[in-house]
């Protein structure tokens, strides 16, 4: 199995690079771990506390079930992949049965700051856009996909998206082999990745 890990702040495009990816790959042959699914169960909290949360903080992902369930798909078993609703900032309590492939892409912000994770990673990409085209980002996607107003989205770039960024996901940037410029859609380094991972699959 080969275990790709794709970081990078909110908004930088890891999402749609990932599925470029997918797009023109044979169906089934990849698949996707996202570090959303990943968010601590926070069931026993009220809406209120849970909007209070910092998401952008790694102690807010339960690294030990995400590490749990990749050493499990390594080892060919399948896992249940917990669902995350970004409008309830919470797990839906629903599952996704998620096999193993020959090639797992890990996707999120936070993934290359736990060391064992990145350890497990046999290539680490990290996906770079500037911070002003990755706010724009955020806050169409936050208003029209996930429930939010401009206040939420702004506050919370100034109180916990930048500062948490700077502090963990920008220096993460280290420890990556391959970095993609995604101010624009880049597709002579998607190219790339997926010539690597065609010879993996062939
Ligand atoms: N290179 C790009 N140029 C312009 N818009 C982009 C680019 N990459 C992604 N987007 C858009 O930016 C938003 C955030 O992208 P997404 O892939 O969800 O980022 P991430 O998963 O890193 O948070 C989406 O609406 C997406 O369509
Ligand atoms: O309940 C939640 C959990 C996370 N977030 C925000 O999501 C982004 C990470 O997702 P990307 O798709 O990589 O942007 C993170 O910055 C959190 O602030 C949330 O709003 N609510």
């Amino acid at each position: 199995m080969l275990i790709i890990g794709i970081a990078g702040g909110t908004g930088c495009g890891k999402t749609t690079v990932v599925n470029q990816i997918l797009n023109e790959l044979p169906e089934g042959e990849v698949g996707i771990i996202s570090q959303d699914s990943y968010y601590m169960d926070t069931s026993h909290l009220s809406y209120d506390q849970r909007v209070k949360i910092n998401f952008d903080h790694p102690r807010s992902i339960d690294f030990e079930l995400l590490e749990e369930h990749l050493r499990e798909l390594k080892a060919g078993n399948t896992i249940d992949q917990p669902v995350y609703s970004f409008v309830k900032h919470n797990r839906t309590g629903d599952t996704i049965h998620t096999h193993p492939r020959k090639v797992m892409i890990v996707e999120g912000i936070l993934i290359l700051t736990h060391p064992e994770l990145r350890k497990m990673f046999d290539i680490k990409i990290f996906v770079h856009a500037d911070s002003d085209e990755r706010l724009i980002r955020r806050l169409k996607r936050d208003i029209t996909e996930r429930g939010r107003d401009i206040d939420e989205v702004l506050s919370r770039y100034q109180t916990t998206l930048k500062p948490m960024h700077q502090q963990f996901i920008e220096p993460m940037k280290e420890y990556a082999d391959i970095i993609i410029p995604n101010n624009k859609y880049n597709t002579v380094a998607v190219n790339i990745v997926k010539t690597i991972i065609n010879e993996k699959l062939n």
